[in-house]
């Protein structure tokens, strides 16, 4: 008998079940806490609460734990200068959508070359994520694969759902279990119909496939999750960052009977992904901060300690610091720009007389 099943697959693997890694790199009370915290915080924000933004800054991907570290060691000095203003997360992103083929990032495969250790990945993932948290800094990540949360969500206080999947249903499935608020980003054509539409399929509750916490294959249902908002990332269209895109994206979400509220990407078809117009992008949605516009909750920005990107090459011979997915601010330029956005939000509380 000819065999029909699995005519391309190379090799099945077994996977730890997520229960197993998360016994082997257990939170603790210290770090679910800051968890908890910090979810609220986001929440807060995106309710309209507390008045302050949500920053998500960080590297465009984590390559180097030991970088990443050091960057969230910069992250945890500086956050008290600026958390009357903002509510700082940090972008620890570990699964990276490609537009055609190129690494997909440290869970992939964390030699960097080609060899996928993907347990391995997965363990030096929650490791580090573990590690962030316990300095008392958030991290925020993209959810990529549907299985993947089972692995680190515990560790996540904001998650996202990127541009080359927010219409995707199994997305907005996965969106409507996670734990904490979720942004979704425009299309990489710049539809930001896709994203609305998926905040009002994530508030949802959804049944789909998925494993549980032993690895078992399983019937998920979610209750739906009301955390979701949009983010205006621009696209092939252009950048949608400006007053009259802004408005117009939070006609778009009221309309569809969501709370009037979206986070900008200062980087990818907003920046033309060149580093450095993030600032000029960050200025300009911070003056419209400081002119009372509250429908903008956050944003996101792309930042290492070195600015610029390389080309990934031999591991050994990379620069610290720098990413090898897209080109981020450097450490200084990010400083400033955090400056800036803690100001606009200082403005609007003048203007509305509550300085
Ligand atoms: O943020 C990262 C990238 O913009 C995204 O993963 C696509 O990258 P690529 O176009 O280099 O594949
Ligand atoms: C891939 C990303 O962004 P986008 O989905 O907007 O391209 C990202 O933020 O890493």
């Amino acid at each position: 008998m000819p065999s029909t099943n699995d005519t391309r697959v190379d090799s099945y693997q077994p996977l730890v079940a997520p229960q197993d890694l998360l016994a082997e790199l257990p939170m603790g009370p210290e770090r679910s806490g800051l968890v908890e915290e910090a979810r609220a915080e986001v929440k807060g924000v995106l309710d309209g609460t507390d008045d302050r933004l949500v920053v998500i800054v960080g590297p465009c991907s984590v390559h180097d734990t030991e970088a990443a570290l050091d960057y969230a060691h910069r992250l945890k000095a500086l956050i008290p200068s600026v958390s009357g203003e903002l509510c700082v997360v940090m972008r620890v992103y570990f699964e990276k959508p490609r537009t055609t083929l190129g690494w997909k990032g440290l869970i992939n495969d964390p030699g960097l070359d080609g060899s996928y250790d993907v347990q391995r990945g997965l363990r030096t993932a929650r490791a580090l994520l573990l590690d962030i948290n316990a300095l008392g800094v958030p991290a925020g990540t993209e959810f990529l694969d549907p299985i993947t949360p089972q692995y680190i969500a515990d560790a996540v206080s904001w998650g996202a759902i990127g541009a080359r999947t927010t219409e995707s249903q199994v997305h907005r499935q996965l969106g409507s279990g996670l734990s904490m608020p979720v942004g979704f980003k425009n299309g990489t054509d710049g539809d930001v119909q896709v994203a609305v539409d998926a905040c009002g399929a994530s508030a949802a509750s959804h049944t789909f496939f998925g494993v549980d916490p032993a690895g078992a294959g399983s019937v998920v249902t979610t209750s739906g999750n009301p955390d979701c908002h949009l983010i205006l990332r621009g696209g092939r269209s252009g950048p949608n960052y400006g007053t009259a895109n802004v408005a117009a994206a939070l006609d778009a979400v009221g309309a569809n009977g969501l709370p009037r509220r979206l986070m900008v990407d200062a980087s990818h078809a907003n920046s033309g992904k060149d580093h450095r117009r993030q600032p000029a992008v960050a200025a300009a949605v911070a003056a419209q901060v400081a002119e009372g516009q509250h429908g903008v909750i956050g944003v996101m920005l792309e930042s290492f300690i070195e600015e610029g990107a390389q080309k990934l090459g031999a591991p050994d011979a990379l620069t610290y610091g720098q990413s090898i997915t897209d080109g981020c601010m450097g450490w200084d330029t990010t400083e400033d720009v955090l400056a800036g956005l803690a100001e606009a939000v200082r403005s609007r509380r003048k203007s509305a007389g509550q300085a």
